[in-house]
């Protein structure tokens, strides 16, 4: 953590684990455990499945937790004949602070390309809900070595008609698709990388401001041992965990990625 400006998150992406009553349990254990010093030090984001991000603003309103949300996906139309989206006016409803756009299984699964990813972040701005960005290279552009280049291509893309202001505003998160649920996490090094190379190009795309203040997480079989070395890195501003965030004690670990060694 090189820029003390920039502080750290922490973002639990929970795919598709945790029906309501789960995902209450599992805020509510959180919650338990985490403190003031805690959320003082990182910026602690849980994104549930659609169906229990009721249950998790309630329980986050009521108790006046200091837990963010939001959700792992947006449609790019606002209303209509689209059945089975979800609308950014009905998410910024729901009170979500972020909402995941372009993550890789959505590319893979769903056939998102940037053209579509790139709605989905124009949507999440246009309804103030901070758009968590996702980006990275499969394992053969990876052995090509072109990550970089990949990656740069994609954050191009994914930011057409994006503005200055709203670039400040956006979280990157870079997820190589052969570290994301393998258990192959990327080095230190390789994420600083890929980090570094896209807020040079921020810095290139917009201004030093938005290359300065706009945090880039890194994701990919992140686990309470292996954090400390990532997060370490000047770069990187914090990170995007699958697996390790549906265990509250493992999370809690990963807030505190201080204490890890
Ligand atoms: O959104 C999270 C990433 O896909 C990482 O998942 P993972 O921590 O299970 O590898």
């Amino acid at each position: 953590m090189a820029n003390a400006k920039r502080k750290p998150l922490i973002a639990g992406n929970w795919k598709l684990h945790n029906n309501h009553f789960e995902a209450i349990a599992l805020v509510q254990k959180m919650a338990f455990s985490l403190n003031g010093a805690d959320f003082d030090a990182a910026e602690v984001v849980v994104l549930p499945p659609f169906t229990s991000l009721r249950s998790v603003q309630t329980l986050v309103d009521g108790d006046k937790l200091k837990i963010g949300y939001g959700a792992q996906d947006i449609s790019q139309h606002e209303k209509g004949a689209y059945t089975g989206e979800v609308s950014g006016p009905m998410l910024a409803k729901l009170g979500c602070s972020y909402v995941l756009a372009g993550h890789s299984e959505r590319r893979e699964h769903h056939n998102e390309d940037d053209a579509v990813v790139n709605a989905k972040v124009k949507a999440a701005f246009a309804n103030d809900i901070t758009p968590l960005l996702c980006l990275g290279e499969g394992l053969e552009v990876r052995k090509a070595g072109d990550q970089v280049a990949h990656t740069v291509a994609q954050l191009d893309g994914a930011l057409k008609g994006v503005t200055e202001e709203q670039a400040r505003r956006l979280v990157i998160a870079y997820e190589p698709v052969w570290a994301i649920g393998t258990g192959e996490v990327a080095t230190p090094d390789d994420a600083q990388e890929v980090c570094a190379a896209l807020r040079v190009r921020l810095g290139e795309l917009y201004s030093p401001e938005a290359s300065r203040e706009t945090r880039i997480l890194y994701g990919g079989s992140v686990k309470s041992d292996n954090i400390a070395g990532i997060m370490a890195k000047s770069d990187v501003d914090g990170a995007l965990v699958g697996g390790a965030s549906l265990k509250a004690d493992e999370f809690v670990k990963l807030v505190r990625f201080r204490e890890q060694s």
